[in-house]
């Protein structure tokens, strides 16, 4: 199947640059840097409270950084609003699911396409002919997405009588109605068994492989993320302490000890604990 979006006319780097985030006293992210390449998946993982959501809610455009700057290509992404980072090409699934739950999954990714439809209020009075032509095109296009996401079964379900796994399939379906050359992915596997498991990493690859779509993901389950990411980076208390392909953040002595709480030979101890950090950890 051809991809579903067009082809990316120039290559487009996320780049987050030297960003703090503070809630009150608290800073949630500290000086973080980290680059994604256009067409790898880039995974951040962490704790519990690491700060991998306020990061992605910065990129989003959900939170401003306090301090730093987060560009995609030219496009600025520091101060901008959600909408706006969506029309740069970058699209969420986000981790509580963003659907309506009495309408169809069809109708769901209609919804979600619709905020891409290019006419107006004007166009749809005057111009009956463009809207019912770009009317078409949505509805081709979220067939498509149905196809791709192996929907088909439960394309006229409402969302609310699907199983958790399909509806969290159906929340990336929803980000990718809104063609994005970078998709977010917040914990897309939380709550679901193996085979759903499975099933979705299928999807991620196929979408950076078979779309050309760059990922962005968050994820708990490390054998997935080891198993997937270009690259991989690390939090711990909001600060960025790993970074590299799988193999070598999985030998990283301070990636060990964020995650086992066992200090580590070689690793600097800091005099007194961070603040602001749930005490359990993430699997
Ligand atoms: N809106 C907010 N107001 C105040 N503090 C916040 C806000 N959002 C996040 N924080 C704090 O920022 C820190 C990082 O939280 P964040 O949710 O980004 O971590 P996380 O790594 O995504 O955690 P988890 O894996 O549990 O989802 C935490 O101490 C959290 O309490």
């Amino acid at each position: 199947m051809p991809p579903v979006s067009a082809a990316p006319p120039a290559a487009r780097q996320l780049h987050v640059e030297n960003v703090t985030l503070t809630f009150g006293g608290l800073n949630a992210l500290t000086d973080v840097s980290l680059i994604v390449p256009e067409g790898e998946i880039v995974s951040i993982i962490g704790p519990n409270g690491a700060g991998k959501t306020s990061l992605l809610n910065c990129i989003s455009g959900f939170y401003h950084p306090t301090r730093g700057r987060i560009t995609f290509g030219e496009h600025d992404l520091s101060r901008s609003a959600p909408n706006v980072v969506t029309g740069f090409g970058i699209a969420r699934a986000f981790q509580n699911l963003e659907l309506f739950r009495g309408l169809s999954v069809v109708e769901n990714l209609l919804l979600a396409r619709h905020t891409h439809l290019r006419y107006g209020l004007l166009d749809s009075l005057f111009f009956y002919g463009r809207a019912s032509r770009q009317e078409a095109e949505n509805r081709a296009y979220v067939e498509r997405i149905v196809d791709f996401m192996e929907l088909e079964a439960y394309r006229a379900h409402p969302v609310g009588t699907l199983s958790y796994g399909i509806q969290k399939r159906v929340e990336v379906a929803r980000a990718l109605t809104l063609a994005p050359r970078l998709l977010l992915l917040d914990e897309p596997m939380a709550g679901m068994n193996v085979e759903e498991k499975e099933d979705m990493v299928r999807f991620i690859l196929d979408i950076q492989r078979e779309q050309g779509i760059t990922v962005v993901l968050i994820e708990h389950d490390l054998g997935v993320v080891m198993d997937i990411s270009d690259r991989v980076y690390v939090l711990d208390f909001g600060q960025r302490i790993a970074g590299g392909t799988p193999a070598e953040v999985s030998a990283d002595p301070r990636v060990i000890e964020a995650y086992t709480g066992v200090a580590q030979p070689g690793v600097a101890q800091p005099a007194a604990a961070p603040q602001g950090r749930a005490p359990a950890v993430g699997t």
